[in-house]
C-alpha cells in the first residue's frame, strides 16, 4: 500500500485529544516493530532530540520577529513547522519513556512548582 501524502494525513485528523500516554505507546510500538528498540538509548534519543531542535530553529533563523498565529506563512511552511515540532515532541516523549519517567505527571508537578516559585503579583 502506498504511504499517505501530507494532504491525506491532514484530512485524516480528528478533534480527538491526543494524550502523551498514547504517543508514548505508539512510539514504543513504532520502535519495536522495526527492531529499533536497541538504538533508542537515553543518550541516542537525547542527541536525536537536540538535532530536531536544531531543525526547528532553522525554520525561524534569519526571519526576524514572527507574528503570533503565523499570518503570513504559507501552508507548506506551517506544515514544515508542524513536522519539526512533532519530531521534538516525539523524541522527548520517547526519551522520558526509556528513562522510566511519566512525562505528563512530571510536567504537571513542575507547573505547580513554577506557580509556587512565581506567585501572581496583584497590582
Ligand atoms: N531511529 C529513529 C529514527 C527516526 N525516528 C522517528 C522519530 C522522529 O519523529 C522521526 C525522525 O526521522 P528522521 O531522522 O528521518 O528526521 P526528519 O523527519 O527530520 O527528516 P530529515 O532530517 O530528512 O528532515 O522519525 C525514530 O523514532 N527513531
Amino acid at each position: 500500500m502506498e504511504s499517505p501524502n501530507g494532504q491525506e494525513l491532514i484530512s485524516r485528523r480528528s478533534n480527538k485529544d491526543v494524550s502523551l500516554l498514547e504517543l508514548r505507546d505508539r512510539l514504543a510500538e513504532f520502535a519495536a516493530v522495526r527492531g529499533w528498540d536497541k538504538f533508542h538509548s537515553p543518550r541516542n534519543l537525547l542527541l536525536a532530540l537536540v538535532g530536531e531542535v536544531g531543525e526547528l530553529s532553522e525554520i525561524f533563523q534569519w526571519k526576524g520577529e514572527v507574528e503570533r498565529g503565523l499570518p503570513n506563512w504559507s501552508s507548506n511552511d506551517k506544515e514544515h513547522l508542524e513536522e519539526e515540532l512533532s519530531d521534538v515532541l516525539l523524541y522527548l516523549v520517547r526519551l522520558a519513556d526509556v528513562c522510566g519517567l511519566d512525562l505528563g505527571q512530571a510536567a504537571l508537578s513542575k507547573l505547580i512548582k513554577n506557580a509556587r516559585k512565581y506567585p501572581v503579583v496583584k497590582p
